[in-house]
């Protein structure tokens, strides 16, 4: 994988902010989970944030979204007319009401009028391809279904701002499709999005501004950037890795890596070489045992992002 910066990387206009969190510190006891953050949402920007389990970014979005309070600093809501926010938590329990009995108590509760509540539920439930189980009971939904219900909640009333904890996982791919078409067609309402993500493609689709979080403080910051996926195989195989290098010398460390070295040979390999690599490994006289493709990882991302903000720094990219 590779960033790639799409212009300067900044806003060129000055941009309406809606909230703003300001030097915010949480800790649990004297555990810090975040430390001296100062963050602004933008009216309509997308964030993507990144970073290792435990980095902080579940914090980070029940305290923009007021569940949580800062231990210090404060949390501003700087439109006169607070934003509305809707929240998508990263586990949305099986419960054992139908959708629509759910989605009109949480709209009541949020103070909007019966009707428009029983048309929003039509709609959304409509696009997400579920207005047919609107009467049936979530207890026997799939994670695909009750993820769909959990955006629906907070998506109704049409918020200013959503946040979402990790929206695609768990869940399988046609489900991750009309997520994403759905998140697509709410960012061009025009509404503000904060979201933990590691999905590099999601990333790309609907990300404005992509937010590095470690040990609960945000490392990097970017804007205008396009992530290259590229992916890799890994190639297990029998045969002398002597004869095997020379076969393939000539093709660079960033494209193979020796991972295990012996009898058996295992290397990873960019996806787009690997039918080349494999011949040439066929020429060295290796036997070919197995090829997987794996995908790039969260953590992969997070190293990426900081690679490529040190090469930008130095002119490289
Ligand atoms: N209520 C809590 N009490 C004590 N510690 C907590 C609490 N909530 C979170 N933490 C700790 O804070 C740290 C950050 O957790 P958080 O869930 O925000 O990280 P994350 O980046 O969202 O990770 P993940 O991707 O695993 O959800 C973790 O070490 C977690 O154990």
């Amino acid at each position: 994988m590779a960033v790639h910066q799409q212009g300067t990387g900044r806003r060129n206009t000055p941009a309406e902010i809606i909230l703003r969190l300001e030097d915010v510190s949480k800790r649990y006891d004297r555990r810090v989970v975040i430390e001296h953050m100062t963050l602004e949402i933008a009216k309509g920007e997308c964030t993507a944030l990144v970073g290792k389990n435990g980095s902080g970014k579940s914090t980070l979005l029940r305290l923009l979204a007021g569940l949580s309070r800062p231990t210090e600093g404060r949390r501003r809501v700087e439109d006169v007319r607070s934003p509305t926010i809707g929240l998508v938590a990263e586990k949305f329990p099986a419960l054992p009401f139908t959708p629509g009995e759910f989605l009109m108590s949480m709209g009541v509760t949020r103070g909007m009028d019966k009707r428009t509540v029983q048309s929003e539920i039509s709609e959304w439930l409509k696009r997400l391809g579920m207005d047919s189980y609107r009467d049936v009971r979530m207890s026997h939904f799939s994670k695909g279904m009750l993820q769909k219900i959990n955006l629906v909640q907070a998506v109704m009333g049409k918020p200013r701002l959503l946040l979402l904890d990790e929206p695609l996982s768990g869940i399988d791919t046609p489900s991750q499709k009309e997520v994403v078409r759905l998140l697509m067609d709410i960012k061009g309402m025009g509404t503000a999005m904060v979201m933990s993500v590691h999905e590099p493609e999601l990333i790309n689709q609907i990300a404005d501004r992509i937010v590095l979080l470690e040990n609960g403080k945000i490392v990097k910051e970017e804007r205008g950037f396009r992530i290259e996926t590229v992916r890799y195989a890994t190639i297990l195989f029998h045969g002398d890795p002597l004869r095997v290098r020379q076969s393939l010398e000539g093709i660079g460390d960033r494209e193979v890596a020796w991972v295990k070295e012996g009898a058996e040979s295992v290397i990873h390999v960019r996806t787009d070489l690997s039918d080349h690599v494999l011949q040439r490994i066929l020429n060295g006289g290796g036997h070919i045992v197995s090829v997987s493709q794996h995908e790039p990882s969260e953590v992969d991302l997070g190293e990426l992002l900081k690679t490529a903000a040190a090469a930008s720094e130095g002119g490289a990219l």
